[in-house]
């Protein structure tokens, strides 16, 4: 892609895309790549914001260099540690020994710890300004979203916010790297699935940080993952927005764990129902076959969630039970949830289910229904009654969608 690409006045993105790894943090499958994104401003004194993981550290040195030519960087601004975006941080001092690197007083202890480097650091505070010439950076603490040391850094003549991982998502940018240049329906889902898995656990201080935020004039939105916002920042803007204050939407999602069927098809005929009732988003997830990161996206987007299990060594079956421990660390609120499952003699799969939900403290819809060996009319029955109660407390809460 063309490194000189300029987001604005004389700023570049100058980010790679990764579609060799195939699990980021080495676990959270790429089907669709992940860009890093790292920004340039060629000014009278040069400014890199972020680097890249050490994996395209030959690319990103070669952009660089295409254009600044032999002029010197003059600062690194690292507003996140995290090594996707820190990673070319040695490599590029090498090249630039004078090179100043921006942090805050959280961020030299990572540095030091990451890479052994210990020179050039140049401590910043909220509010301060270095200035580029054309340019001027300031600086927000924003802690925890998601690492202790996390900032953002806004450029005050162009009006860019450069948010580090915040407002970013999966997915390579393949050629469109504007909002106005990509369909955002695959992005929406990929920033939700990274919102969701990776920074929603610190839901509070996304909501902190944006009411810092909330009096800056913002034109874009550069974050270090996904597309850059410069046609509506503030459609990402208020996508967090909702997330972090657990707005969903109507919907139901269904996950389950079942080893020979039984299981599975009380969840198939649970979605008929709701779907019956006049749910028009059902979404069933064999969680053996998904991967828990976009079942727990999909939980995330939508009001009620119902979780079934066979019994399994007197517990909840392993791939629902990682599903029970992503939902918990995620620390998702105000959704509904409801509890099916099977047996064959003591249980384990739906009484581990209910442990769970009294922990969560979500609003039940109906008892918990469970079989033994296979479903019958009984739980035909039970199901039915739990799959028009779900419906309509739905319809109650939404009622504009009706
Ligand atoms: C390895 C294994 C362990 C099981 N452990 C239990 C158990 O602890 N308690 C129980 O009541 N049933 C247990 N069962 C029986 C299943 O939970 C039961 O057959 C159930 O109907 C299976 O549902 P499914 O068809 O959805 O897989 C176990 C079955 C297997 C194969």
């Amino acid at each position: 892609m063309n490194c000189r690409l300029s987001i604005k006045d004389k700023i570049h993105w100058i980010g790679v895309n990764d579609r060799e790894t195939t699990l980021f943090e080495n676990y959270w499958p790429l089907e669709k790549g992940v860009a890093y994104n790292s920004y340039l401003i060629n000014d009278e004194k040069v400014a890199i914001i972020d680097t890249v993981k050490f994996n395209k550290t030959t690319e990103y040195l070669e952009k660089i260099k295409e254009i600044i030519g032999d002029k010197p960087v003059d600062y690194l601004v690292v507003n996140h540690m995290e090594p996707d975006h820190s990673g070319s941080m040695l490599a590029l001092l090498g090249t630039y020994p004078d090179m100043k690197i921006v942090g805050n007083k959280k961020t030299f202890p990572f540095i030091e710890g990451f890479y052994g480097i210990t020179r050039n650091y140049m401590e910043v505070v909220e509010g301060d300004i270095i200035d580029l010439g054309f340019h001027k950076l300031t600086f927000y603490m924003t802690p925890m979203v998601h690492w202790p040391e996390t900032m953002m850094t806004y450029e005050t003549t162009s009006k860019v916010l450069f948010s580090m991982d915040a407002f970013g998502g999966f997915g390579a940018l393949d050629g469109g790297i504007f909002d106005d240049e990509i369909n955002y329906e695959f992005y929406e889902d990929e920033t939700r699935r990274y919102y969701s898995n990776i920074v929603a656990k610190y839901s509070a201080m996304v909501q902190r940080s944006l009411k810092k935020l909330a009096g800056l004039d913002i034109q874009i939105v550069a974050p270090t993952h996904g597309p850059i916002w410069r046609s509506n920042p503030g459609e990402i803007i208020g996508l967090y927005d909702k997330w972090s204050r657990y707005e969903a939407e109507k919907g139901v999602v269904i996950v389950y764990g079942s080893m020979y069927g039984n299981t599975a098809k009380m969840a198939d005929f649970l979605a008929r129902i709701i779907a019956e009732n006049g749910i028009k988003d059902v979404k069933v997830f064999d969680a053996s076959k998904t991967h828990p990161s976009y079942i727990l996206s999909e939980i995330w987007k939508y009001k009620a969630a119902v979780i079934g299990s066979c019994a399994y060594n007197t517990k909840v079956f392993s791939s629902v039970e990682t599903v029970l421990a992503k939902l918990s660390n995620s620390s998702l609120k105000d959704r509904y949830v409801s509890v099916f499952g099977n047996k064959s003699w003591s249980g384990g799969g739906v009484s581990g289910i209910n442990a769970f939900v009294d922990e969560i403290g979500w609003e039940r819809i109906g008892e918990s229904i469970e079989a033994t060996y296979s479903p019958k009319d009984a739980e035909f029955k039970a199901l039915t009654e739990l799959g028009e109660a779900i419906a309509a407390k739905l319809h109650e809460t939404y009622p504009e969608e009706n």
